[in-house]
């Protein structure tokens, strides 16, 4: 008998999904026991992603037929859009409650059930597992995520902007009103069912901003910024859409508080992430691009002074798909599952 875990993946026909599948393909402790999706339930994997066909994996389920209690999983991936996750995780764990779960939606991720109602436009139909989860942004909270049953994945570009901005908020070395985040993301960011707005011709050729002055990603900003500083944060932030597949880069504009210089700022991050295996501080000045972290579970950032005296630029970059979801989302799983953080997600970016 195999003693390997085994792990379920709920709408694993998505971006997300999918790319769980890629990473825990290459996983030596686990395997895939289920996976599932919704209108293409019945199919193969191999038959929505043709790169799959060749590995033998469950066929594609709905949740609807799954008996939790017999699945015998041992962590479950929730990768479903938000608020469809609600109601499954908690029917999941109130038939199978030994069995960890790692959501990749937004739906546990904002502690203050008010925040939630707000931004989501609804109320929150777990409450309690929604104060029981732990936000599972490893660098930050790695010693809680380790003894969690429930995680909540953090958002994309929330990570790009967190990961650079917190250590410097905990080190008081920024004026806290004068954070700017100009955020680009790639279209996989956005999913993979149809939108008119997603199509080639309406976003080849073109960069543009949305949810400008009113993304929801500022809910989870001003919580992780708010805590850090211990006092309320509210950023500006402005998303992008870009058009390439995968990539998030942030270019973010601090003032330095007492006198701090834009080289004291990258000292605080290059010692704050000197040990993270997924966290790269470039040599002051230089800045990362979206190719230089694309398949690899890393965050870059750069620190370069700007003209304006006391400001600096930061250059914050990360693969949506997998640092800002499946990676990081195994990246718990590890933490979870007792394995050495960076088992099945150690892979260098892909070349060019
Ligand atoms: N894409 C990204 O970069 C990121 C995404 N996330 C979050 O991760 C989650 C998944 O995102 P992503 O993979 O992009 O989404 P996709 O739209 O690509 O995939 C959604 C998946 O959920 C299934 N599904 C849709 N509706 C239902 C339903 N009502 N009941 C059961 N299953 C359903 C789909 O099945 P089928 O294919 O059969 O329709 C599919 O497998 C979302 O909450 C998203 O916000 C978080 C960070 C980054
Ligand atoms: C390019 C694009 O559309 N990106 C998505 C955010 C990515 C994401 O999935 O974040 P959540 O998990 O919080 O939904 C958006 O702006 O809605």
């Amino acid at each position: 008998m195999s003693n390997k875990k085994k792990i379920g993946i709920l709408g694993a026909s998505g971006y997300t999904g999918a790319e769980l599948v890629r990473l825990l393909l290459r996983h030596p402790k686990v395997e895939i026991g289920l996976l599932t999706a919704d209108r293409r339930a019945g199919q193969m994997m191999g038959d929505v992603f043709p790169q799959f066909a060749p590995y033998q994996l469950p066929q594609l389920v709905t949740i609807d037929s799954v008996d939790w209690a017999a699945a015998g999983l041992d962590l479950v991936f929730c990768a479903l859009p938000h608020a469809t996750t609600q109601t499954v995780v908690q029917e999941l764990l109130s038939k199978a409650p030994d069995t960890k779960v790692v959501d990749l939606s937004a739906d546990f991720r904002l502690t203050d059930p008010a925040a939630y109602e707000k931004w989501y436009g609804h109320a929150h139909h777990a409450l309690d597992l929604q104060q029981e989860a732990v936000y599972g942004l490893v660098e930050l909270y790695r010693r809680d995520i380790k003894k969690a049953r429930l995680v909540a994945n953090p958002g994309c570009y929330t990570s790009c902007a967190i990961l650079p901005l917190v250590p410097l908020l905990k080190a008081k070395a920024i004026e806290t009103d004068e954070i700017v985040i100009d955020a680009k993301s790639g279209m996989t960011g956005a999913g993979r069912s149809a939108k008119e707005e997603m199509l080639f011709s309406e976003v080849s050729e073109g960069f543009h901003a949305y949810g400008v002055g009113h993304h929801r990603h500022m809910a989870e900003l001003d919580q992780e910024f708010s805590k850090a500083a211990g006092k309320e944060v509210t950023p500006s932030f402005t998303p992008h859409l870009l058009p390439i597949n995968r990539g998030i880069l942030s270019t973010i504009y601090v003032r330095g508080r007492r006198g701090r210089t834009a080289q004291d700022l990258h000292a605080i991050l290059a010692e704050f992430y000197a040990k993270e295996p997924f966290v790269h501080v470039l040599p002051f000045g230089k800045t990362p691009q979206t190719r230089h972290v694309r398949g690899s579970n890393m965050t870059m950032i750069g620190v370069a002074a700007d003209r304006v005296p006391g400001r600096a630029i930061v250059v914050s970059t990360l693969d949506n798909l997998t640092k800002g979801a499946s990676g990081q989302a195994v990246q718990n799983m590890n933490l979870l599952l007792g394995f050495a953080e960076t088992v099945g997600i150690d892979q260098p970016a892909v070349f060019p």
